[in-house]
């Protein structure tokens, strides 16, 4: 049964999935077998075929080379809205126990599943779950992207706090660098170790 870990982050559009490829990448060149679930994406494009398929997916399929996109990404709404708001307006109730068995499948074809959410750590799911209860469902640890930017310490430190006091244990963290020249990047990062320990990996910018 694979490793997994659920990845949060600090906002939407702070580089979660440009994380969990780069993590991806990392644990292949150590030899291991990478699978990734992006369980509920909204913000998708209609295909040729009818079909709708999400960027994130998109990109962590080309990292994994997975092909089975229905179990990797059961859920999927053509808005890039919040997937509740996505979810309501399509008429489905997106069910954790699905998104649990889709997963189980992965970890049992895999060592590391990484399991990427959509926002931030209390996006909404519907009226009943948060991306918190999803973490919570799938039992997993959480890693949490912090998008590197002015604000970004008090968003981290707020989301390690949820993730703790829902009984999630947070892993790791990562400093993602989302602008190319964010001033006193290093007091920011300092800080932020203070709180989180050492970040798992410090990703540049690549603009
Ligand atoms: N280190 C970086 N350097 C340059 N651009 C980045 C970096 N990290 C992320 N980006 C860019 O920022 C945008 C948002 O990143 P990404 O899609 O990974 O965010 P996300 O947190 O996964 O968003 P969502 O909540 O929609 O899943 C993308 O265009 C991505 O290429
Ligand atoms: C469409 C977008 N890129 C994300 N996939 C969804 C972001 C949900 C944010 C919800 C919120 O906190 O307001
Ligand atoms: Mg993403």
């Amino acid at each position: 049964m694979a490793q997994g870990y659920f990845i949060t982050g600090t906002d939407t559009e702070i580089g979660k999935t440009h994380s969990a490829v780069k993590l991806v990448r990392h644990l292949q060149a150590q030899g291991k077998r990478v699978l990734a679930m992006k369980p509920v994406a909204s913000g998708c494009e209609l295909q040729p075929d009818g079909s709708l398929l999400n960027d994130d997916v998109a990109r962590l399929v080309a990292a994994t080379g997975q092909t089975d996109l229905d179990l990797m990404n059961p859920y999927r709404f053509q808005p890039p809205v919040s997937p509740h708001i996505a979810a309501r307006e399509a008429g489905v109730e997106i069910e954790l126990a699905l998104i649990a068995e889709h997963y189980q499948r992965l970890a049992a074809d895999a060592e590391v599943v990484l399991v990427e959410g959509a926002g931030g750590w209390l996006a909404p799911l519907s009226d009943r779950y948060r991306m918190q209860e999803l973490a919570q469902r799938l039992q997993l640890p959480v890693i949490l992207v912090v998008g590197m930017r002015l604000g970004c310490i008090n968003h981290a430190l707020l989301t390690a706090q949820a993730i703790q006091a829902a009984g999630c244990q947070l892993a790791g963290w990562i400093a993602n660098r989302v602008v190319p020249n964010q001033l006193a990047y290093a007091d920011n990062l300092a800080t932020l170790k203070q709180y989180l320990g050492e970040p798992m990996l410090e990703l540049p910018y690549e603009g």
